[in-house]
């Protein structure tokens, strides 16, 4: 079974690659907010797969390093997309939690779910 929590932040970006006059050049921010989905079993004495608090103390130093940040600054986001701030979050939690998925929204219609590499 997944279970997930999600958490929000505010942050400035910029996006650098995107064709000159393109809106998302400019600097602009965004109230994110990001999903981590876990797998496993349902402990059948708990009656969890694990304790939402457990995904929370996981993303907690993340929080500290997107919250209020610029994201172009932070180190492995100079590119800062939805689909690398997805991966550079998995990278961070994998070895924590059992992931089975990322979900990055930057407004209430754009977002990217990952899966890890296989997808
Ligand atoms: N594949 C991606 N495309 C875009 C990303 C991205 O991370 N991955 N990011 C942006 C910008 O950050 C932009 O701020 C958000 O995109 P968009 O949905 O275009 O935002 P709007 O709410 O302004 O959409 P409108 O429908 O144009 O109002 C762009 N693309
Ligand atoms: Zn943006």
């Amino acid at each position: 079974m997944d279970i997930f929590r999600e958490f929000s932040f505010e942050a400035a970006h910029r996006l650098p690659h995107v064709p000159e006059g393109h809106k998302c050049g400019r600097l602009h921010g965004h109230s994110y907010r990001i999903e981590v989905h876990v797998r496993g079993d349902v402990d059948p004495v708990t009656g969890m797969v694990m304790d939402f608090a457990e995904i929370k103390a996981a993303f907690r130093p993340l929080e500290d390093m997107l919250d209020h940040h610029y994201l172009n600054e932070v180190e492995g986001l100079e590119n800062p997309t939805s689909e690398n701030l997805a991966q550079w979050v998995w990278k961070r939690i994998e070895g924590t939690l059992p992931l089975s998925g990322i979900v990055v929204r930057e407004t209430c219609t754009s977002g990217v779910a990952y899966h890890g590499d296989q997808s």
